[in-house]
């Protein structure tokens, strides 16, 4: 796991060798500790070179024993080994240095870098802190300022910024390892001391203290209850007021309270979750491993509307060259400006030209001829749609791949327009699409597994999370939505205010309450949905109650919202009072609270006292069990993938790990008897009726997480 040998003479070269990462799992310290060891007591040895193999140095700890009790060799004794030994110690670093694999650089005497490789301390994603000395040596090697930024965001940094900032001494086009071995043998006989990271002062500017409180601040305005960025400032705090021993102690005092922490779990759960979506399988057998992607070099989006501009930048981002196609000559013109704008805009921040050649703009559908793949990105209209569908299959040529990203419309009906079923799939991306990292990545009846490679592969090229659905009304994300919308909505009807819910929400973790994220995307998006649904509008059925819909309870509050001309942000009122159409400050507004005064008169409703676990439990617990019944109908591959969905399209809070894992760190039976509870107090609300998936796993003494697939009847049935 570290191989050994002797080059140019005089120096040691250890290579750390566990593929893919070089992650310093047990054996790989190990094989360090006698590595090192060994060339520090050899005579011959005068210089020691540090490296990783297949061009990778390392990418810390090996996450994977977090869970299991710590064996081999530990961490910080390995690396003080290092720095405290009379021999130069160079790391060669190659690809990525991250968390551990940093720290182990930062007790090496010297780092090279290759020009390509990136450094960093991203523990803090993982709910941890840099506990291998990383929040007491960095500080000391850069600076308090730069060093509390590393630590508290786990922020990736480039060679040359390293260079900027000090944490490496070179950078080199060439191979970092011969620099390094080259470098090795210059210093020999050099003053070791100064370069012995333990043994310096944090330098530290005047204004020490505003600093860490304004960090301290920031972590704890940013982080809406995560606990691993105010450990980790609280930790660099020790590196400034505290001797290095004493520093290490509060280092792994902070460690160990944070290691065992609900938190950690769940941000260790999302790592391997992230990665396993992208490990797509259907029931035909058909995976990623065995599903080859088209290949992609011409797409093209159709309407420039929101979602249009947005997946265009997104296109040309990735290097792709794009058609946008838009009939309404007003739109067109508004959204070349727009897309030229986004394109521009990214390209200043990189430092790079706009690749706006990439861009071709028409009116005209027959210039698709040669495209690979098409978006769709037209008003959600299912005939408007199926007219676009039936062109594009007569225009393009017969393997092009054809996309919708309909929030919620039925991929197959779509795809029985044209004369290719089989290249039909949904790409569902999130507002705005250049920036939103999820992709619902929906599989209609006959789309092929080559298909589902395509749109899976062009999603990665993108940047996104990609997660494979099945197609439902909805789909997943959407489909889980309303019962937790519906909530809400009864939460106001039966007492509370939009303000206590979000409270509520945005205690839980949530960047925005629900009643917020409404006014933000704009109500009447949702009131043209619930008419055409025949939910409000002409088409009700005249025999229905106003408070309740085929056959079950509703609530009319967001129409009558509606109404009164309140559609959120852009017109200055919706739930909140904006200081201006288009203004981004919620106040809440008396007059919202007079109309649901009023509204509960109308109907007879005696307010009560709403408490915020309440506002969670029913508006969360709904969710979750319509989570349990997208995995009964096989619409998800697993809970990792609907946790994924939350996390990176709905704002659910990371150190929550998604509504899935939440609700196993809440504890099955305790979701089931709530949702129980709420179910006879609210008959007529069948989305709180628990799943009978719930139901089976807490009759089987409620299994991990990772088991419940077991538990399926009819395991991917849709997919
Ligand atoms: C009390 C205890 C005291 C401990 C002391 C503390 C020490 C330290 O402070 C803590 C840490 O270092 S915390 C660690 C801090 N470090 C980090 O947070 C870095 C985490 N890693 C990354 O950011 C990315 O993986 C890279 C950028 C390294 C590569 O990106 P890429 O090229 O797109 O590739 P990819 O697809 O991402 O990964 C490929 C495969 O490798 C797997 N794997 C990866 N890292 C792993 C790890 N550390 N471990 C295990 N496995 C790891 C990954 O799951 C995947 O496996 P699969 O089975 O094939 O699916
Ligand atoms: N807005 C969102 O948050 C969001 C999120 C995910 C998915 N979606 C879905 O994306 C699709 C587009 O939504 P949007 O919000 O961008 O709508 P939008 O109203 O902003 O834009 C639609 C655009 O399509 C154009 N268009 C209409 N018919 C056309 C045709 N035949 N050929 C070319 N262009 C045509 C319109 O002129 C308009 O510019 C819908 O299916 C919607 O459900 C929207």
């Amino acid at each position: 796991m570290a191989r050994y040998a002797q080059v140019q003479g005089s120096v040691a070269l250890i290579t750390l060798t566990n593929p893919p990462v070089n992650a310093l799992s047990a054996a790989v310290r190990l094989g360090i500790t006698e590595a090192v060891t060994r060339a520090l007591r050899d005579p011959k040895v005068k210089s020691v070179v540090i490296c990783g193999e297949n061009g990778v140095f390392c990418g810390g700890a090996d996450i994977r024993e977090f869970a299991k009790p710590m064996t081999g060799p530990p961490l910080v004794p390995m690396i003080s080994a290092i720095e405290e030994g009379d021999k130069p110690v160079v790391a060669a670093i190659e690809g990525v240095a991250f968390g551990g694999g940093l720290e182990l650089a930062l007790g090496c005497h010297y780092r090279i870098a290759h020009s390509k490789a990136r450094v960093g301390l991203p523990e803090v994603t993982l709910g941890l802190l840099p506990a291998a000395g990383g929040t007491q040596r960095l500080p000391r090697l850069i600076g308090l300022a730069p060093a509390l930024e590393l630590i508290t965001t786990g922020r990736h940094v480039t060679a040359q910024e390293a260079l900027k900032l000090g944490i490496v001494d070179k950078v080199t086009d060439q191979s970092a390892q011969d620099l390094a071995i080259q470098f090795a043998q210059e210093v020999i006989g050099q003053p070791l001391l100064p370069r012995k990271l333990s043994t310096q002062l944090t330098p530290c500017p005047p204004d020490v203290d505003t600093i860490l409180d304004e960090a301290m601040a920031r972590v704890k305005q940013r982080a809406r209850g995560a606990m691993a960025p105010v450990a980790c400032v609280q930790a660099v705090r020790a590196a400034v007021n505290l001797p290095y021993q004493a520093g290490m102690q509060k280092e792994q005092e902070l460690m160990a309270f944070l290691f065992r922490s609900s938190q950690a779990r769940a941000l260790q759960y999302c790592f391997f979750a992230q990665r396993a979506v992208g490990k797509w399988s259907l029931s035909s057998g058909a995976h990623s491993g065995n599903s080859k992607p088209r290949p992609v070099t011409k797409a093209a989006v159709i309407g420039l509307g929101t979602m249009g501009r947005g997946i265009t930048v997104a296109l040309v981002k990735a290097g792709l060259s794009v058609v946008a196609v838009e009939t309404n000559k007003k739109q067109l013109e508004m959204g070349k400006q727009m897309v030229s704008a986004m394109l521009k805009h990214d390209a200043q921040k990189m430092n790079a030209v706009p690749r706006l050649d990439l861009l071709h703009y028409t009116t005209d559908l027959s210039e698709l001829k040669n495209t690979d793949l098409i978006i769709e990105a037209v008003f959600e209209d299912m005939a408007l749609k199926k007219e676009v569908f039936k062109k594009l299959s007569s225009v393009c040529k017969p393997d092009a791949v054809l996309c919708t990203n309909t929030s919620g419309l039925d991929v197959d009906e779509l795809a029985s327009v044209t004369k290719r079923p089989e290249l039909v799939v949904g790409m569902h991306f999130f507002a705005p699409a250049h920036v939103m990292k999820l992709l619902e990545v929906v599989r209609g009846s006959r789309s092929s597994p080559e298909v589902m490679a395509t749109a899976m592969h062009l999603g990665k090229r993108l940047g996104k999370v990609s997660v494979v659905v099945g197609n439902c009304s909805g789909f997943v994300g959407n489909r889980m939505l309303r019962p937790y919308l519906d909530q809400a909505n009864f939460l106001l009807e039966e007492g509370a205010t939009p303000e206590l819910v979000d409270g509520a929400l945005e205690e839980f973790g949530f960047p925005m309450g629900v009643f917020k994220v409404s006014d933000l995307s704009g109500l009447d998006v949702g009131w043209r949905i619930r008419k055409e649904a025949g939910l409000t509008g002409p088409n009700v059925d005249p025999k229905d109650p106003l408070r309740r819909r085929q056959g079950r309870r509703y609530s009319p509050l967001p129409d009558l919202v509606c109404e009164q001309g309140r559609l959120g942000q852009k017109s200055g009122r919706g739930w909140y009072l904006y200081d201006k159409p288009g203004g981004r400050v919620a106040t809440p507004d008396p007059d919202i609270h007079k109309l649901l005064e009023d509204y509960r008169v109308r109907h007879g409703i005696r307010p009560r006292q709403i408490g915020s676990q309440e506002v969670l439990e029913r508006c969360l617990f709904a969710l979750i069990n319509e989570g349990f019944r997208v995995l009964e109908d096989g619409m998800a591959m697993g809970p990792e993938g609907i946790d994924m969905i939350y996390v990176f399209g709905y704002g659910w809070p990371r150190h929550r790990g998604g509504p899935m894992f939440y609700a196993a760190m809440v504890g099955l039976p305790r979701v089931l008897e709530r949702l129980e509870y709420y179910q006879q107090v609210h008959p007529d609300v069948p989305h709180l009726q628990p799943s009978s998936l719930l139901r089976r796993l807490v009759v089987n003494g409620s299994p991990p997480l990772d088991k419940w697939r077991d538990f399926l009847q009819r395991p991917h049935s849709q997919l």
